[in-house]
């Protein structure tokens, strides 16, 4: 099915009446960098005034979900912290609750702070990561620090902006020597968007370990279902009253597609217009805006509506 744009106050009204739970990717669509993008924030005021459930799903891993709170609350938008589901966050609670991480064994990360933060809170030990014996470059052809670790049950990736040779080889060598050694990925997006342009994201720091390994790990975030069913089971959601809000086909709009609930596609962040409706499109969104604050001008109406009622 072609995706339905959405333009005008009736529309936008009935899409609100619509759904009871709103997911919001957060880069592209709420922010950019370090503003908010347009009138995002008002639309956020105002589904919680309606009584709306309302979800922040980040593929970013490099924040804890209390540090991510912290950019909300610099930006000024209301957020409780359960309301953030990371890619870094998810990927704990998936080894703590659903695969059930041995307690003996611990995680090799091959990402930032975020990632250490979700597996302390969950009580799962980590070695790698930000440790500053793995963050410096191999001598050439010196390998002798690669040595076996029997301890560690799992390879954890995200974005790590501190990729280099040694975390890579460590990792390899686990994954290869360690019997029933897990490959996971938060994420595997292929860009970061940020500032008005795009970095290497996620997908692209891991795929030399999967180059290496010759197999591919096991994605906790979108568009993958780990993610969204993480959330559904945790708050114990009807399907069928939610909606995902994002600004990338691959990654959100596939989330949602891929989960069987409808999406909302704005135009402010990676894709445009004519990346869904290309024959060989990704993704095709349910709906489209051309931002999400366009739905603020609901909110405005509600209050003109009250003056003109005296109240
Ligand atoms: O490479 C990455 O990890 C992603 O580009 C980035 O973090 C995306 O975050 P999101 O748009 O899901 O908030």
């Amino acid at each position: 099915m072609p995706a339905r744009t959405l333009s005008t106050q009736a529309e936008y009204a009935s899409l609100v009446d619509q759904y009871d739970t709103w997911l919001f990717d957060c880069d592209g669509v709420i922010w950019e960098g370090d503003h908010v993008i347009g009138k995002a924030g008002d639309t956020l005021q105002y589904l919680r005034k309606q009584g709306k459930r309302i979800f922040f799903v980040t593929n970013n891993a490099t924040k804890s979900r209390a540090t991510n709170k912290g950019k909300f609350d610099k930006m000024g938008i209301e957020c409780d912290v359960d309301e953030i589901f990371s890619s870094a966050f998810a990927s704990a609670a998936y080894l703590k609750a659903v695969l059930k991480f041995p307690a003996d064994k611990k995680v090799y990360v091959i990402g930032e702070k975020g990632i250490e933060d979700e597996l302390d809170a969950v009580g799962i030990k980590h070695s790698g990561g930000t440790n500053p014996d793995d963050n410096v470059f191999l001598d050439l052809m010196d390998f002798s620090s690669i040595t076996s670790d029997p301890e560690v049950g799992a390879v954890l990736c995200g974005l790590d902006m501190h990729m280099n040779y040694k975390k890579v080889a460590k990792a390899f060598k686990y994954l290869r020597e360690n019997e029933g050694c897990l490959f996971m990925a938060t994420n595997l997006d292929s860009t970061f968007p940020t500032h008005g342009t795009v970095h290497p994201g996620a997908g692209a720091t891991i795929a030399p370990l999967t180059c290496a390994v010759g197999r591919d790990p096991l994605v906790v975030g979108k568009p993958e279902a780990p993610m969204l069913e993480c959330i559904v089971q945790t708050h114990k959601l009807d399907k069928s009253r939610m909606i995902m809000v994002g600004d990338r086909l691959n990654t959100d709009i596939a989330f949602g597609n891929k989960g069987g609930i409808d999406t909302l596609m704005v135009l402010t962040g990676i894709d445009g217009r004519a990346d869904f409706e290309k024959e060989d499109a990704v993704a095709v969104p349910t709906y489209v805006v051309d931002a999400l604050g366009d739905l603020a001008s609901l909110g405005v109406d509600a209050l003109g509506d009250l003056a003109s009622l005296g109240a």
